[in-house]
């Protein structure tokens, strides 16, 4: 009970000082303070074509024309069968292709591998990762998400909260409906094990930004254990005080299904779990299984693979044949 007191005292400690609104860092504040920091926006993608052109224009027309907040916009194309490389570069993103990054490297797969190619294939001092998919996408997204790190030299990761309705089949918003396995199952293992880091709303959100010098530091869990993984490699690495949250509203997004969510939840459990093996707080006789036994709707099962690995943190290719 002790533990539980003092990390949520800590929380609300963290919380005020490390907590602000998008509104609260307007650009041309933001311009002032940039100087020679540069900022890339990296878009992890699949199957995007009818989302990213949008988002890609706003970020370029706003942030790169209007005014140069962003210095590079870079559209991850992870193994899209669709038009999403083409819709991107038309708005004006450099595109590549997740597997022709670092291709001399074992291919990996899902977001969490997306995210770290786009991280090695672009510059910027500051990266920002915005999902493709969004449907609220403003360009307050990226201006609040970089905000606290432009101004405050002691913040090196940000991570948004916002409202996250549920959009179905009728189109009608179900107010916090949203962020299903955030609710069912990310929040829970974080209170059980980081509480610490239960101030963040939304710790799967997949808007979030921080130094390049820091995330090179950490390893990239694939697939869809990327945020969960971060979260608490960070808090292991820079602390909860060199991390901050930016209210940017709402965020509506393409759901996937419950199937989907529900192989989501195995990656994140298994990432919770090799983060809690690797602090040396639960020990295993054997390893946890990563297949999943799904039922669908007729009485048909399918035992699906939900192990995730993970890339090495990127400075750690140090030498000249890992990088080439
Ligand atoms: O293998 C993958 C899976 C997802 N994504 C991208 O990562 C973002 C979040 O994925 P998704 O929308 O599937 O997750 P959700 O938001 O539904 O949890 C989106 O831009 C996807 O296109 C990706 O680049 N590669
Ligand atoms: O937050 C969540 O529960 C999931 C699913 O959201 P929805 O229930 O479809 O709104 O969405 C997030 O989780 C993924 C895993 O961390 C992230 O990669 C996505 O960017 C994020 O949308």
């Amino acid at each position: 009970m002790e533990t539980d007191v003092r990390a949520l005292s800590r929380v609300q400690e963290w919380y005020g000082p490390h907590s602000s609104t998008a509104a609260e860092w307007p650009v041309d504040a933001l311009m002032l303070a940039k100087g020679t920091t540069t900022v890339s926006v990296v878009l992890p993608a699949r199957n995007e074509e009818s989302t990213v052109g949008d988002i890609v224009t706003v970020i370029r027309r706003e942030l790169v024309e209007q005014v140069p907040l962003v210095d590079e916009i870079l559209v991850v194309d992870s193994n899209s069968t669709d038009a999403t490389a083409e819709r991107a570069r038309e708005a004006g993103a450099r595109v590549v292709a997740q597997n022709d990054v670092l291709p001399h490297l074992p291919v990996m797969t899902g977001k969490g591998e997306a995210l770290w190619k786009g991280l090695a294939a672009s510059s910027g001092d500051l990266v920002v990762f915005v999902d493709a998919d969004l449907r609220s996408f403003g360009a307050h997204y990226i201006s609040g998400l970089v905000g606290p790190l432009l101004v405050d030299a002691d913040i090196h990761f940000v991570k948004a909260t916002y409202e996250r309705p549920y959009i179905g089949a009728d189109g009608v918003p179900q107010r916090g409906g949203g962020g299903r396995v955030t609710e069912l199952v990310a929040r829970p293992l974080i209170n059980m094990f980081w509480p610490e880091l239960a101030g963040f709303a939304q710790p799967l959100g997949g808007e979030y930004a921080a130094r390049r010098s820091v995330l090179e530091q950490v390893p990239f869990v694939t697939e869809y254990g990327v945020e969960f993984g971060l979260l608490v490699d960070l808090l292991d690495l820079v602390g909860l005080d060199a991390m901050a949250q930016v209210d940017l509203g709402h965020r509506t997004h393409t759901h996937q299904d419950m199937a989907a969510l529900g192989r989501m939840a195995g990656q994140i459990m298994l990432t919770a779990w090799s983060r809690l093996e690797g602090q040396g707080r639960v020990m295993a006789s054997e390893p946890p299984a990563h297949t999943l036994l799904q039922w669908g709707l007729d009485g048909d099962a399918d035992l699906v693979d939900v192990g995730v690995a993970e890339r090495p943190p990127l400075a750690s290719l140090v030498l000249e044949e890992d990088l080439t």
